[in-house]
């Protein structure tokens, strides 16, 4: 054999090799995720079911889960947001789930959408909703994540006085710390780190212990939420947008036709200062949630623009004058000052306009946690 025609076979044999361990890391990676996947292709509507496997999902098929939700209806749902609808979903009587059905996205979005959901399906922690699987289909996208049989925040405090008894002050102390730990582990512990970016009570939700779970994370991401709800056209929510200064006319201007438009006095965000979410932008939402816990009112209370003010200033104002026990919610019943004006004084740490003056989220769980063992310490 000639020189030319060892290098020849060399550069054969080399790129049939890589080849073939290509092959081979491919079809090694497809068995470890279907060992960690049931999958099923639905011929009829032309979509595919994922479920991830976990103790909770044992003993679940995907057909039967599929069967299931292709029967839900009206009387199944429980909610809708910006995102979709949300249905119940009860397998037998000891097992149900929430089924979020999202608007379609675009197609260029949906190539993203199966990598962004087995990345959240891999999110496990007590104050996070685990999400158990997906269907996609051309026409719509199902998501399967935990029921929370005692909803969402939002509803505990405003929704109708007779649906449920008025959160006293240690159950808010505990959907506080909870909350806190759920954006603290999406913040610190995830990799890549996750930005939330659509925290506020709604996303807040509560499970049979009333211990707080973060829903919704990836969504604000994921998809476009629809106009007819009160967020923004970046991801977010009018009221839990932290303030910046704009200083792109042009956005500016478009900021300003969109109030104009919809006739909405916001803060202007600090997301078209930077152009990105940040996790200080979290730590602000976080803080507006606090306050909303403390006061019982909602950021864009009516009687707020009515007086030209906001929940943030008007609270600022009180806690200035310490006169916290007069902005505190009536319905709270007894409660400790001490640890009021605490949670008070964090919230408006969480609130500060500057982001770089803000705790991180771990910081805030600290915060939180040391109110009580500040006191156990000085009991024992
Ligand atoms: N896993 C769940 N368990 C129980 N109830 C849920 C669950 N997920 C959502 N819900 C209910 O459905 C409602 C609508 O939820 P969804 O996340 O679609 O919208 P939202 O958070 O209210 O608004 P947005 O989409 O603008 O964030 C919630 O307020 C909650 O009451």
């Amino acid at each position: 054999m000639g020189n030319s025609q060892v290098i020849a076979f060399c550069i054969t044999v080399s790129c049939v090799a890589f080849v073939a361990s290509k092959i081979i890391i491919s079809v090694l990676l497809y068995k470890r995720w279907q060992r960690k996947h049931q999958v099923f292709q639905d011929g009829m509507a032309g979509g595919k079911m994922v479920m991830f496997r976990s103790p909770t999902m044992q003993y679940l098929t995907s057909d039967v889960f599929l069967k299931k939700t292709m029967r839900l209806t009206n009387k199944d749902i429980i909610g809708s947001g910006g995102y979709g609808t949300v249905y119940r979903l009860a397998i037998d009587d000891s097992t149900s789930f929430a089924v979020k059905r999202l608007n379609k996205g675009s197609a260029e979005r949906d190539r993203g959408f199966e990598r962004e959901l087995e990345a959240m399906g891999d999110i496990k922690h007590r104050n996070i909703v685990t999400l158990h699987g997906y269907y996609t289909a051309p026409h719509y996208n199902l998501l399967i994540y935990d029921l929370m049989p005692n909803g969402s925040l939002d509803k505990l405090l405003y929704g109708r006085s007779n649906e449920k008894k008025p959160l006293d002050w240690p159950s808010r102390y505990k959907i506080a710390i909870g909350a806190a730990r759920g954006i603290a582990y999406l913040h610190h512990d995830c990799i890549p780190q996750i930005i939330h970016r659509d925290i506020k009570p709604s996303n807040i939700l509560l499970d049979k212990n009333m211990d707080a779970r973060v829903s919704d994370f990836g969504l604000a991401t994921l998809m476009q939420p629809d106009q007819t709800h009160v967020s923004t056209f970046v991801a977010g929510t009018f009221g839990y947008l932290a303030p910046g200064i704009v200083r792109k006319p042009l956005v500016h201007f478009f900021f300003l036709y969109f109030f104009l438009e919809n006739d909405l006095i916001v803060p202007i965000a600090e997301y078209f200062d930077t152009g990105r979410a940040t996790a200080k932008g979290d730590v602000y939402s976080f803080g507006v949630v606090l306050l909303e816990l403390l006061t019982g009112k909602r950021p864009m209370d009516e009687a707020f623009i009515e007086e030209g003010t906001k929940l943030v200033t008007w609270v600022k104002v009180i806690v200035d004058t310490e006169s916290e026990e007069f902005a505190i919610d009536s319905r709270v019943g007894c409660c400790p000052l001490d640890e009021v004006k605490c949670v008070f004084s964090i919230a408006f740490m969480c609130l500060q306009p500057e982001p770089s003056n803000r705790p991180t989220m771990a910081e805030v769980v600290k915060m939180l946690e040391q109110i009580k063992s500040a006191k156990l310490e000085l009991v024992s």
